[in-house]
């Protein structure tokens, strides 16, 4: 199955996976503890705006996991000190679903002292908290917020890893953060 890009956020984790059919060259790079989803250097030139940006980025005492552009404004709220539900359901819907052919949904998660993970779709808003079992969201056909059977155990890396090995078809790059008590740790797994 297709699901297009897709979260996983654990109460102390989360991962993301970056899965395309339309812009597989693609990886994950980090600059001062942000990940970046980046194209290749092989990769043909496009005016797509969607393909590139900030996918986990530390904000006041928590770190955001997203697909997009809107994971920017949700760390920078919670720098001001903005509640972790209202710095996403915000930042979310201000930003909408993509304008693309698919109307592709945003998807974006806090991992802090309160975890939450949250979609805009062109026909809903949803926040939810993430309190004992890991949540996963997608895209394309997932695009309900559901607890999921993953392994939250073990470094940034190896989330990313997991992520990236899961069933879904077109896996590119992942993404995995852990956070402990205000710590956050970032690694990725690109296919090499
Ligand atoms: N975040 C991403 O990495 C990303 N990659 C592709 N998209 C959007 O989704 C559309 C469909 O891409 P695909 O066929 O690879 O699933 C693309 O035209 C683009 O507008 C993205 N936007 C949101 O997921």
């Amino acid at each position: 199955m297709y699901v297009g890009r897709f979260i996983v956020i654990g109460p102390d984790f989360g991962a993301y996976r970056v899965s395309s059919r339309s812009f597989p060259n693609r990886q994950v790079v980090e600059r001062d503890g942000t990940l970046t989803v980046a194209p290749t250097p092989d990769a043909p030139e496009t005016d797509n705006p969607y393909i590139s940006y900030n996918c986990v980025r530390e904000g006041g005492d928590s770190v955001v996991v997203g697909n997009g552009s809107h994971v920017d404004p949700i760390a920078e709220k919670l720098d001001l000190g903005y509640p972790a539900r209202d710095a996403l359901a915000e930042s979310l819907l201000a930003m909408d679903y993509e304008k693309d052919d698919y109307d592709t949904p945003r998807i974006a998660g806090v991992v802090g002292e309160e975890s939450y993970i949250g979609i805009v779709r062109r026909d809903a808003l949803l926040v939810r908290p993430v309190t004992e079992n890991p949540m996963l969201v997608a895209t394309y056909e997932e695009d309900d917020p559901a607890v999921v059977v993953f392994d939250g155990d073990g470094s940034p890396a190896e989330l990313a890893e997991r992520a990236y090995e899961m069933d879904y078809e077109h896996a590119v790059c992942a993404a995995g953060v852990t956070y402990d008590d205000g710590d956050v740790d970032v690694g990725f797994y690109n296919d090499e």
